[in-house]
């Protein structure tokens, strides 16, 4: 009888492995695919375009194509995710914006070693997430250039944004993670930066529906003063025409 028994159990667990692992696959099939826009910023200099290329780099199978200039198109897991580098150096609030509507998501870089312009970037943070088209939207602060030897570590960093007041004030979910865009790194670097965009991508699932609403709300009501700006915009270039043309 004993004999018999240990010769069931190992099959009935087999088989069960074997059903749960079926039942993973179909359900990761079932899935949708989503579709998610993710603004990545921060201050000039701090590596943003470098952590695109990075996750690009760990992620090579995944990339896309794409038509869209500062745009990069990935596949992670069951996400479409579009990733787009916003660079401080454009030094315009309005090109920013511009694309507030369209986030699910925010990825915020920090130079871990600036400490000089840590005031700044608080700043910049707290504008960011007070904004209306922003607030409430998941955020994912990567501290980055964490092989400099004066890098601060995120814990001193969420004491120097005073993040966790930040974030409460604007109901935003958030999460730091450590990074270094710095390809000679040890990869557990990269699996930080992956891990944390994992979290970022999770998180908005979990509130899909309501936010990709808000961003199609959002994205429409970012669009309307432009398309009204236009025929004012005309007006102006008539008049002028004809003031021109009055005064000769
Ligand atoms: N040591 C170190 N250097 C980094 C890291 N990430 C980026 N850099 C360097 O920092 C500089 C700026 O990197 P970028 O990726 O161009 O920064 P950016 O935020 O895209 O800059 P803008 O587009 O001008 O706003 C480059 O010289 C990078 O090589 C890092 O993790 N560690
Ligand atoms: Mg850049």
């Amino acid at each position: 009888m004993k004999v018999q028994r240990l010769e069931v159990l190992p099959s009935l667990q087999n088989m069960f492995q074997l059903l749960s692992h079926c039942w993973s696959r179909l359900q990761a099939i079932q899935e949708p695919i989503r579709k998610v826009t993710l603004l990545v910023m921060g201050l000039d200099n701090t590596g943003k375009t470098s952590l695109i290329t990075e996750i690009q780099r760990v992620l090579s199978c995944e990339v896309l194509p794409t038509t869209k200039p500062n745009q990069t198109e990935l596949r992670v897991d069951q996400f479409e995710v579009s990733l787009v580098d916003l660079s401080r150096g454009q030094r315009s609030w309005g090109t920013w914006r511009n694309h507030y509507g369209d986030a699910h998501g925010i990825i915020f870089v920090l130079d871990s070693s600036n400490v000089l312009r840590m005031e700044e970037a608080k700043r910049t943070l707290g504008h960011l997430l007070a904004h209306p088209r922003i607030s409430g939207k998941p955020l994912l602060l990567l501290a980055n250039k964490q092989d400099k030897v004066d890098a601060l570590l995120p814990c001193e960093l969420i004491e120097c944004l005073s993040l966790e007041k930040l974030v409460n004030e604007n109901k935003s979910l958030c999460r730091i993670e450590p990074s270094s865009a710095t390809k000679s790194l040890h990869k557990s670097q990269s699996r930080t930066i992956l891990q944390g965009l994992r979290w970022l991508l999770h998180t908005i699932a979990i509130n899909y529906s309501v936010l990709s609403a808000r961003v199609q709300q959002d994205s429409l009501d970012q669009k309307a003063p432009r398309e009204q700006e236009a025929p004012r915009r005309a007006t102006r270039a008539h008049s002028q025409t004809r003031g021109e043309r009055f005064a000769l």
